[in-house]
């Protein structure tokens, strides 16, 4: 049998060879052998000891280093790089959902002025994450570093604010989609009013306060006739859960100002599209059906009126964003501004322009709008925006889909062989 030394440390075969024959030497080594027996177990069991002690604490330091890829030296390096501004007078703007449509172009716009930007963003799977891993790689590559997290994670947020003093917040981070709510309501509790709340707290106890700006939505106009929509129009009746949530946040945020002195700013985003947009939104998903020969379902209203909405382009969104932000310090404003584009389009020529721009025929299949929480019109008043910092847009529906046509194409790689029919 190999003693334990042996095994521990096997000696080459006649280097250290016991002289057998002599007693004196053999009780020696005898000796000499127990002794460093125990030593190495007590080495041994020393090394145990520390190993499990030092697992023991990094356990109970937090159970986020299992549940997320966040903190460490390095991490609050990157954070802290990417908060950095560049110009004088600029800002430092935590975006949250900064992987999603509009927080791409939003974070790309203030870092290319000079503002620092830190983005945070969870990457769900509503739609494709390899989308969200892309814009987070054009981000990483204009210098935005995105932190994978979740807007609920309060010890997430203390830390953020903690390593920077953020000047202002852009709050984009939400469950999107109108019709989506009826599969998943819950989804929409958890981002648009618990994750809305835990982030105003994160604000709130921040020092100093940051400016916040965020996306509410047309949605929350629901069953509202009057035309255009104006911001002192009544809201009260909302026609899906995903519009009930969004309404929610304004009233949140209002008692967020009420009560702490926040500023806060909810911007009315009108049916947002454009380049990087989002797969679930009927223009890009009408683009790839009919890129892919399927068919399109076309809804249709009451007594057979074509549904319209007031189709927005990304710019002109950045635009109001940025003009929002620039806008939010000062003595604790609350305020609500529409942001759409004032010139509302119905489906089928929606359906009607992508056809010409992808030069093949979609196959149609026009049906009754279901009850599926869809209005039948969305129209924006803007005059409350354009006072307060000129917000103009300037991008029609024709020319804003051209540039996602092409974007689509490129993106998709129809420019590097595949067939467009
Ligand atoms: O302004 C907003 O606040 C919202 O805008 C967007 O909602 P919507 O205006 O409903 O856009 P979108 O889904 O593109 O449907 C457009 C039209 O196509 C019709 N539509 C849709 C799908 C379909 O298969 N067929 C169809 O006819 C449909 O009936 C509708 O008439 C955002 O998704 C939402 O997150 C929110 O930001």
């Amino acid at each position: 049998m190999p003693s334990l030394e042996e095994e521990l440390f096997p000696s080459t075969p006649g280097k250290f060879k016991i002289e057998r024959s002599n007693t004196m030497n053999r009780q020696f080594h005898r000796c000499f052998t127990s002794t460093s027996t125990m030593f190495l177990w007590a080495l041994f069991l020393v090394a145990l000891t520390a190993s499990y002690l030092s697992f023991q604490s990094f356990v109970d330091s937090g159970s986020r280093y299992f549940s997320a890829s966040w903190g460490g030296i390095q991490w609050e390096k990157h954070v802290r790089s990417s908060a950095q501004i560049h110009r004088s007078g600029g800002m430092s703007v935590l975006v949250t959902g900064a992987a999603g449509f509009v927080g791409t172009h939003v974070s790309l716009a203030l870092k290319k002025r000079g503002d620092g930007v830190v983005g945070l963003d969870n990457f769900n799977n509503y739609y494709d994450p390899s989308l969200k891993k892309a814009r987070k790689a054009l981000l990483n590559n204009h210098g935005v570093f995105v932190i994978e997290g979740d807007i609920n994670d309060a010890k997430l947020l203390a830390k953020l604010f903690d390593a920077v003093a953020f000047t202002h917040v852009m709050h984009l981070a939400a469950q999107a989609g109108v019709r989506y709510a009826m599969q998943n309501p819950h989804s929409y509790v958890h981002s648009n009013i618990a994750g809305l709340v835990t982030l105003l707290e994160a604000c709130k106890s921040a020092n100093p306060q940051p400016s916040i700006v965020w996306a509410s939505s047309s949605s929350v106009y629901g069953l509202n006739e009057n035309v255009p929509f104006s911001e002192a129009d009544r809201t009260d009746q909302p026609a899906s859960l995903y519009a009930a949530t969004k309404k929610a946040g304004e009233e949140i945020a209002h008692t967020y100002n009420h009560i702490y002195g926040l500023s806060i700013t909810g911007l009315r985003f009108f049916t947002v599209y454009g380049p990087w947009g989002r797969p679930d939104m009927a223009y890009f998903s009408f683009t790839r059906n009919i890129l892919q020969g399927k068919p399109i379902t076309v809804y249709r209203g009451k007594n057979h009126v074509d549904l319209a909405r007031d189709f927005t382009y990304i710019d002109d969104i950045v635009k109001g964003c940025l003009g929002s932000l620039d806008t939010s310090a000062g003595p604790a404003p609350y305020r609500i501004f529409n942001l759409g584009n004032t010139s509302p389009v119905t489906v089928p020529k929606l359906v009607n322009i992508l056809e010409r721009h992808l030069k093949v025929k979609a196959k149609k299949n026009v049906i009754e709008m279901p009850g599926n929480g869809d209005v039948p019109f969305t129209h924006a008043n803007i005059s409350s925006a354009q006072k307060e910092f000129g917000y103009r847009p300037t991008t029609d529906l024709q020319t804003g889909l051209k540039k996602f046509v092409r974007w689509y194409l490129s993106y998709y790689g129809y420019n590097r062989g595949k067939r467009v029919n």
